[in-house]
């Protein structure tokens, strides 16, 4: 390799959180190295450094991917993230999260990497009605993605005690918005994510979003949760890669603003952002979803420096919507 520039291994780069990852690790003077079995993620979101086409329940590929490139940190996205269907399918998230995420531990450590930033969740809290969700609080998933977040989070401090792996976890509450550039953006097939969705329901490519559940025990009735720009996250991941470059302990950080919005909240304020009526009718819950979500932390803040400059939700829904209109949206 010719470039001199410090190699951070992304798995899951062709994703949407990791492609904005890569994206602001090379403007950052790191380059990005993209593992990725395109399982959820896309060819063309690969822009910013190498790519290579890898699973990571297979080993023998994920240890060549850290001979060939000699990554100084990984950051590990790669995973199944439907609740719905991981309450559906436990054993693909058991199988994928848990056994890939040991295959890439193991294959970092083999390779005396051993700095690792992760995205866990807010998920792994599960329904705590009331309680104030800071990364204190007990975890008490009740989806397996979920559960299985929380055993990797668990894998990741068996690991720092067995061989020093030293490593920031991410909790992440609903992460929206894209690259204001265009360049990246949110684009799942099969879609479950409310932003997308909606947007899709406004400029006709589906029908209509359907509320799940409408009869939740919060004012309007639909599900809270706390938004946060894919561009503020991935800036708190970059601080994280510095957090453990610069020497300190390994640490968990919640990543949200504090500000939980109801799903009728988004819709009307994505109306009003985009100056169009949000087609929308009311279905029932969807298995796996807890009733409000949001971040009770300032530890990002307060350790990191980490200040959100863009999670208002009108940046996210018209980010969002510029990707949603742009050429990249139906590569
Ligand atoms: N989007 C959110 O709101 C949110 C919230 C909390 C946590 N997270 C976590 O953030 C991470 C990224 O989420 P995202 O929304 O970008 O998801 P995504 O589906 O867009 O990206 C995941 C990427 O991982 C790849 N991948 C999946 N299984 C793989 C495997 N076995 N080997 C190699 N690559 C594999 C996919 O192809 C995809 O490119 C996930 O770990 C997710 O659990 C996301
Ligand atoms: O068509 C839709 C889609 C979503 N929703 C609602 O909108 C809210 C947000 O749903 P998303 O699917 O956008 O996000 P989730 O809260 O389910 O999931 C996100 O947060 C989770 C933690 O709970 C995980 O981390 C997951 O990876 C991440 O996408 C939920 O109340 C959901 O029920 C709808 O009403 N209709």
């Amino acid at each position: 390799m010719t470039d001199d520039r410090p190699v951070i291994l992304v798995s899951g780069g062709a994703g949407y959180i990791g492609s904005h990852a890569c994206k602001v690790l090379s403007q950052r003077g790191y380059l990005p190295v993209t593992l990725d079995n395109l399982a959820t993620g896309w060819r063309d979101a690969v822009r910013f450094g190498p790519f290579e086409q890898a699973d990571l329940l297979d080993r023998k590929a994920v240890d060549r991917v850290f001979q060939a490139y000699k990554p100084r940190a990984v950051m590990h996205f790669a995973a199944l993230s439907d609740v719905g269907e991981s309450a559906r399918e436990p054993g693909r998230y058991w199988r994928v999260n848990v056994g890939g995420s040991l295959n890439l531990i193991e294959a970092a450590i083999a390779a005396g990497c051993l700095n690792f930033v992760f995205s866990s969740t807010c998920a792994t809290y599960g329904e705590q009605d009331g309680v104030v969700l800071d990364e204190d609080c007990a975890q008490a998933p009740i989806n397996s993605y979920g559960a299985s977040k929380r055993a990797i989070e668990d894998m990741l401090r068996n690991f720092e005690a067995s061989h020093g792996l030293r490593h920031v976890v991410f909790r992440y509450f609903n992460v929206a918005g894209a690259d204001p550039e265009g360049e990246v953006g949110e684009f799942h097939r099969p879609e479950t994510h409310l932003v997308p969705l909606m947007l899709d329901a406004i400029d006709g490519k589906r029908p209509a979003l359907t509320l799940h559940g409408t009869d939740y025990d919060t004012p309007d009735g639909t599900c809270i949760r706390d938004y946060v720009h894919v561009m503020d996250l991935v800036d708190a991941h970059v601080r994280g890669l510095k957090w453990l470059e610069d020497g300190h302990a390994s640490r968990v950080f919640n990543l949200g603003t504090g500000q939980g919005f109801s799903v009728r909240e988004v819709i009307a304020r994505s109306a009003s952002v985009t100056n169009r009526p949000v087609p929308v009718t009311e279905g029932p819950r969807r298995a796996g979803d807890a009733t409000a979500l949001v971040s009770g932390s300032r530890r990002a803040e307060a350790e990191l420096g980490w200040r959100p400059a863009r999670s208002t939700l009108e940046s996210m829904i018209a980010d969002a919507w510029r990707w949603h209109q742009g050429p990249g949206y139906s590569a």
